[in-house]
């Protein structure tokens, strides 16, 4: 079989490839490398010798310019030195060659604003939405109760029942989309994969706290029609044990996180189809 492999970004900013790469191989991947972007640039690591990329949270240079905005425009137009092709035309041959990719936070901010989320009839270079300042115009740092869609095509959140608990920390987490259209459509195609919600996962809310940016219809996470590239604002990597949990030791938790699946269904994933 093959040997499943995933590969975290770091640099300029990002904060969380430890914990991405340390998810990945609990998740059951073979290998998890942490690549510098330096790295893809220069044409040391290439994305083709890959199956799982995973944009990671953290403060991609500074959150100048609104997070991960550099970056975006930095992924869509570097070349790769000495390949004759753009960053980008690797990233869109993974995604052809039915690779996945996750983006977490940081990560998230960074697929929407490639235009890569939602990806509208498989246009993965088009921005129609983005991320922008906490409603209450604050850094939030807590954990949500977010509702799975459960008629999703996201293959991440399969087998999630109900919904998930897992924190964020984030100044820039409000979802917004370009138009009525754009929300209407990501809607009708369950690509809303995850929302914030009150404990019972029941509905989506726009109450804060339990809504901590004021998110469009409560929209914490979507996925592109494929459901193998995800972005999300909550950290999934951060919720692997049940030690992360911030009731652990006043409640009765089993061993492992409720994040972890994200990954174990990635790994899974790529060992039934590669
Ligand atoms: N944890 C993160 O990735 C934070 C993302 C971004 N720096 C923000 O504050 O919104």
């Amino acid at each position: 079989m093959t040997k499943a492999k995933a590969l975290v970004i770091t640099g300029n900013g990002t904060n969380c490839e430890m914990e991405a790469a340390h998810a990945c191989r609990l998740g059951g991947f073979d290998e998890a490398r942490i690549a510098h972007i330096s790295e893809l640039m220069s044409g040391e690591v290439s994305l083709d010798d890959y199956h799982f990329l995973n944009l990671t949270g953290g403060f991609l240079d500074g959150d100048d310019l609104g997070s991960a905005k550099a970056q975006a425009n930095r992924l869509r137009y570097a070349a790769v030195e000495g390949k004759g092709e753009l960053l980008v035309d690797q990233i869109s041959r993974f995604i052809a060659d039915g690779k996945l990719i996750l983006g977490v936070c940081n990560g998230f901010q960074l697929l929407v604003k490639m235009g890569m989320l939602p990806a509208l009839g498989g246009n993965y270079l088009n921005q129609t939405a983005t991320l922008t300042y906490n409603a209450n115009g604050r850094f939030q740092d807590r954990w949500c109760y977010l509702k799975c869609d459960a008629a999703s095509p996201s293959l991440y959140t399969r087998g999630i029942e109900g919904g998930v608990y897992l924190p964020v920390r984030h100044g820039e987490g409000k979802f917004l989309v370009d138009d009525a259209n754009t929300l209407e459509a990501i809607e009708t195609k369950h690509l809303t994969c995850l929302k914030y919600s009150d404990k019972h996962y029941a509905a989506p809310t726009m109450e804060f706290p339990e809504n901590p940016n004021g998110s469009v219809n409560a929209i914490a996470g979507i996925c592109d029609e494929t459901g193998r590239v995800m972005g999300l604002m909550p950290h999934p990597e951060a919720f692997v044990h049940r030690t992360q949990h911030p009731r652990w030791t006043r409640e009765d938790l089993p061993e492992e996180g409720e994040g972890l699946i994200f990954f174990k269904n990635a790994a899974k994933y790529v060992k039934e189809n590669f």
